[in-house]
């Protein structure tokens, strides 16, 4: 596959916060590939600068050095409206499901497909509710955020990244706030339907139980990738 059909690649990326005497580099020359449908899991310690980069590629902050090529948008030079119509291309899950807990499960969903071309209001929740049916949740659409247990939740947050028909998913975290049998559970899921669809996956976490449902493990120390222990080749997915 030619470099250019692949949905993330980055080259000699480096950031840094701070300037003069106070600046302290967080990204130190990264080189990153990830192919469509592949689920990549991004591991390190804390302060290593995952997040850092993870906002980069979600084109949530300006690049300083280096190429960062995302579903073909070149993120160096990119100005804000390039990257606002970049982010709409982008499903992002976060550490908390930041789901609105004034809208149902569905409306919820629906937002994503807000920005879709041509589609009424009617369409966009039949969408929501087969992609809550995607997720198991066919039968919640009407329920409340806060009626739902955690994974149930994330449940939402995966069906909501996904009803946009992203090229790429960013996930800061996404088990943090369940437990172990929920965590696998949204993982597996998620990496399940973003492989049918081949939408591609990076994934930040230090759940070391989820390790064995990644194509790929890369670890982060002081702002470099390196060598990470790839998981026990026994898949439990
Ligand atoms: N807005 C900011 N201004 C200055 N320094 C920052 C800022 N954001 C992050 N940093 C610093 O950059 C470094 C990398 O942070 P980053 O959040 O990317 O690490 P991380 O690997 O995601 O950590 P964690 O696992 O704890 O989330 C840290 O030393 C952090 O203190």
């Amino acid at each position: 596959m030619t470099e250019a059909a692949l949905p993330l690649v980055l080259r000699g990326v480096s950031y840094a916060f701070g300037e003069g005497e106070l600046r302290r580099p967080v990204l130190r020359a990264v080189d990153l590939e990830v192919r469509p449908g592949e689920i990549v899991l991004l591991t390190g310690p804390s302060g290593s600068g995952k997040t850092t980069l993870l906002t980069l590629i979600g084109a949530l902050r300006a690049m300083q050095e280096g190429s960062c090529r995302v579903l073909g948008q070149e993120l160096a030079g990119a100005s804000e409206a390039q990257r606002v119509q970049l982010r709409r291309r982008i499903g992002f899950i976060f550490q908390q499901h930041n789901l609105l807990g004034f809208l149902t499960a569905r409306q919820n969903v629906a937002m994503a497909l807000e920005l879709a071309p041509g589609r009424g209001e009617r369409e966009r929740l039949a969408e929501a509710g087969r992609m809550l049916a995607a997720v198991g949740l066919g039968d919640r659409g009407e329920s409340m955020p806060d009626q739902l247990s955690g994974g149930q939740r994330q449940r939402v947050a995966v069906a909501r990244a996904l009803a946009g028909r992203p090229g790429l998913i960013l996930a800061d975290e996404p088990t943090a706030a369940l437990d172990r049998q929920s965590g696998g559970e949204v993982v597996r899921l998620l990496r399940d339907l973003a492989r049918q669809r081949g939408v591609a996956i990076l994934l930040v976490t230090h759940d070391p139980r989820i390790l064995d449902l990644a194509d790929r493990i890369i670890a982060m120390e002081d702002g470099r990738v390196v060598p990470a222990p790839q998981a026990d080749p026994v898949r439990t997915g």
